[in-house]
């Protein structure tokens, strides 16, 4: 037996208006005893909510949606509330009173729309992501995978690998005649082909580093000026600036949204050989968010510890800073706004490098991976029929691992555990 849940899905109260979904079997049989009686299916009305003993719990208005048609695949009520706390607690104290309803884990909702088959698992991702968006980039790339993009593309390919399938089959069963040998070379290149395609896509930069936001690491000797840089940029007094160097012994972080993304500056201690004990623990912890960070900007004069670090000339503005190193990308000062600036213009062409672009299938960087296990197999499809279909059926299971045929309880509960209350 299914259980019936219940939460509130819109923004928590105290709100003008709150909704609770019910979803289940038993999701009208509750929704009517407290209403009388449900509107007619996908319909608004206004009803009076009464616990069991008849006394007014709120004037609402509701809306009965059969399944299987539905959001999560089942019967499902919704009330549209006054948003006070105590309203709410009041209604869903009377359902789950009523026994039959239960209160819905996080994300509970989601995860039968995706065990009822109406939505799959890149679609679940997806609407973890979107709800998670602060940022238009990220906003736009999630309603994409949660729209469907990613499922498409992956449906697609899992119908060529089909087809690609039976073709073999064709051949085994006709066995060794001339005629066959020549279709498998035709099926081997076609696999190939479709291999080549699958990783192209699978090559582009997945959407994590924009999700999670783009980690720009500011790095360099002590004293350098990184933490007043850090604060330049993210317009706020985030780390401590003073003429002492090593002022900075641990990471700071401060999230910047700009031009639709979403960045983490990282503010670290200045790289130098040390006695003092924490002074070195703050040094190591710098070199690991070197090694991490997804933008390095590099304040020294020596080489940079990255390769791909932007070279940043800081304190222009001093006599003994005014002879520029050929090789800096960037001269700033603190007294001036449009240095700053042109540091925010190189920290954003490189971070359009490290995100897709937007007609791109938005692949996740575990999905890019499945789907890169999925290429290599095609694009190593021989003229051997049985090591073909082999390669196939490796392609086809990456494949589905990405929509989630055969996602596991734990790879479900670490997803939906992503998912706020209600959804
Ligand atoms: N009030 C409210 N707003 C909401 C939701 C909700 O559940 N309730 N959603 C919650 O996620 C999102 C909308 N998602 C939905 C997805 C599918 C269906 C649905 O009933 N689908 C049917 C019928 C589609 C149709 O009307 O043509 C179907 O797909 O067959 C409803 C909402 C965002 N806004
Ligand atoms: N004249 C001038 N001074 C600057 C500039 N930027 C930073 N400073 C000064 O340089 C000193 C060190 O600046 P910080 O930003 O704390 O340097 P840091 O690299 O974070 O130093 P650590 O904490 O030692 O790693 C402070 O006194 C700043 O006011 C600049 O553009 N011009
Ligand atoms: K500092």
């Amino acid at each position: 037996m299914i259980d019936t849940i219940a939460a509130v899905s819109s923004g928590q109260p105290p709100a003008a208006i709150a909704v609770i979904r019910v979803s289940g079997p038993a999701a009208f049989a509750a929704g009517e005893a407290l209403a009388g009686s449900l509107p007619s299916p996908r319909t608004a009305k206004l009803r009076t909510l009464r616990d069991p003993a008849g006394s007014v719990l709120d004037r609402v208005l509701m809306l009965a949606f059969p399944g299987p048609a539905t959001a999560t695949g089942e019967d499902l009520v919704e009330i549209h509330c006054h948003g006070g706390r105590a309203v709410v607690a009041s209604i869903l104290t009377t359902l789950v009173d009523s026994a039959t309803v239960r209160l819905a884990e996080p994300g509970e909702f989601t995860r039968r729309a995706l065990t009822n088959g109406r939505i799959d698992l890149t679609e679940a991702e997806g609407l973890a992501d979107l709800l998670a968006a602060e940022t238009e980039g990220q906003r736009r790339v999630a309603i994409a995978a949660a729209e469907g993009n990613v499922s498409r593309s992956i449906e697609g390919w899992i119908t060529e690998l089909a087809i690609l399938s039976a073709r073999i089959e064709a051949v085994l069963d006709y066995g060794e005649d001339d005629a066959v040998d020549e279709d498998i070379d035709a099926i081997a290149l076609d696999a190939r082909t479709l291999g080549t395609s699958i990783h192209d896509v699978a090559s582009a930069p997945p959407v994590d580093a924009l999700h999670r936001g783009i980690v720009v690491v500011l790095a360099g000797p002590p004293n350098a000026g990184k933490s007043t840089l850090l604060n330049l940029l993210a317009e706020q007094d985030a780390a401590i600036v003073s003429p002492i160097a090593g002022t900075t012994r641990d990471r700071i972080e401060v999230q910047v949204a700009r031009g639709g993304l979403a960045y983490r500056l990282t503010d670290t201690a200045g790289l130098t050989r040390t006695d003092d004990i924490v002074e070195a623990i703050g040094v190591g912890r710098a070199e690991q968010a070197i090694d991490a960070g997804d933008i390095v900007l590099w304040l020294g004069d020596g080489a940079p510890p990255r390769q791909d670090a932007i070279r940043v000339h800081a304190k222009s503005d001093l006599p003994d800073r005014r002879v520029v190193p050929t090789n800096a990308d960037v001269v700033i000062s603190q007294s001036d706004p449009q240095s700053i600036e042109a540091v925010w213009n190189a920290i954003s062409a490189r971070a359009v490098t490290l995100i897709p672009s937007i007609d791109l299938v938005p692949l996740r960087a575990h999905q890019a991976e499945l789907c890169r296990t999925a290429a290599h197999a095609l694009l190593d499809a021989t003229r051997d029929p049985l090591l073909l279909g082999e390669n196939l059926r490796i392609a086809l299971k990456a494949l589905a691992a990405v929509t989630g045929a055969d996602a596991t309880e734990a790879m479900l509960d670490a997803l939906f555990s992503r998912f706020c209350l209600g959804k």
